[in-house]
């Protein structure tokens, strides 16, 4: 996926400055920076999400193998299916594990009963979660952990075999345990997707991206490798934030 000169507006308010980023694939790309400096709306861009808020706009290119994703003429249903996202708090629906993953499949795909039977089983268990919850799927999914709840919707979201994967601080609700679980996860999963995280976490970063983009008041800073970035920032912002001197 590449972004090029990304600017985002919520009415007057200009939230993202003109935007060039890489997410190259097959890769985790971290996405750090003080609160209020863009993080969460570029994801919201990556996914359109914004197009069901009036007076939102971007200006500029997101590009998903060559197709400009802004252009108005993009088919949001299909997009949706490429670019898959997680959210902070577990959302699993209210209604059974089984049917939190066959819901969003159908949205995008008509399988007989026994290939959904198998796609449920492979996004489960690419989720980390089959083992724990193969002998209830018919059970309730707000019956799970918090944790079990967030590999829940990663397995939904996978179920539809996005390309990318888009992830809002995905494990800030949850405890240490479920954390290294989601960690552990994020790092088998990008073997097959293209990854992008927000957190505010840079120990989080610096273990699960291989690369990292650092925002400030709505511009990107500086992009590089985890290592490099958080040892030998170029930049001297970059470096006052993951120093704690601010944000
Ligand atoms: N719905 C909205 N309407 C107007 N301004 C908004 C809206 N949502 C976010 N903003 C503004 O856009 C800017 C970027 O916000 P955003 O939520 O993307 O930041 P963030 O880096 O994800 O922050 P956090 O780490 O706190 O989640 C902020 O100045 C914020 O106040």
């Amino acid at each position: 996926m590449t972004i090029r000169k990304l600017r985002f507006w919520y009415g007057e308010k200009l939230a993202l400055k003109g935007i060039d980023l890489d997410l190259p694939a097959r890769q985790v790309t971290g996405l750090i920076g003080p609160s209020g400096c863009g993080k969460s709306t570029l994801l919201r861009v990556l996914n359109r999400m914004y197009s069901l808020y009036p007076g939102q706009r971007a200006e500029g290119e997101v590009r998903l193998d060559g197709e400009n994703i802004l252009d108005n003429r993009a088919d949001l249903n299909a997009l949706r299916a490429r670019i898959g996202m997680v959210f902070q708090k577990p959302t699993p629906f209210p209604m059974t594990i089984r049917e939190n993953i066959a819901f969003g499949i159908r949205l995008h795909e008509r399988l007989g009963r026994a290939e959904m039977a198998t796609r449920i089983e492979w996004a489960l268990t690419r989720a980390a979660l089959w083992d724990e919850v193969k002998d209830r799927l018919d059970t309730s999914a707000t019956g799970l952990s918090g944790g079990q709840q967030q590999r829940l919707c990663i397995a939904r979201t996978i179920a539809v075999r996005p390309e990318v994967i888009l992830l809002d601080e995905p494990t800030s609700a949850l405890d240490p345990i479920s954390t290294a679980k989601v960690e552990e996860l994020i790092d088998e999963l990008k073997q097959d997707f293209t990854i992008a995280i927000v957190t505010h976490n840079m120990q989080q970063a610096a273990r699960c991206a291989d690369q990292v983009a650092f925002f400030y008041l709505g511009d990107l800073v500086e992009v590089a490798p985890a290592a490099q970035l958080f040892t030998a920032p170029r930049e001297r912002r970059t470096q006052d934030y993951i120093t704690g001197r601010f944000g």
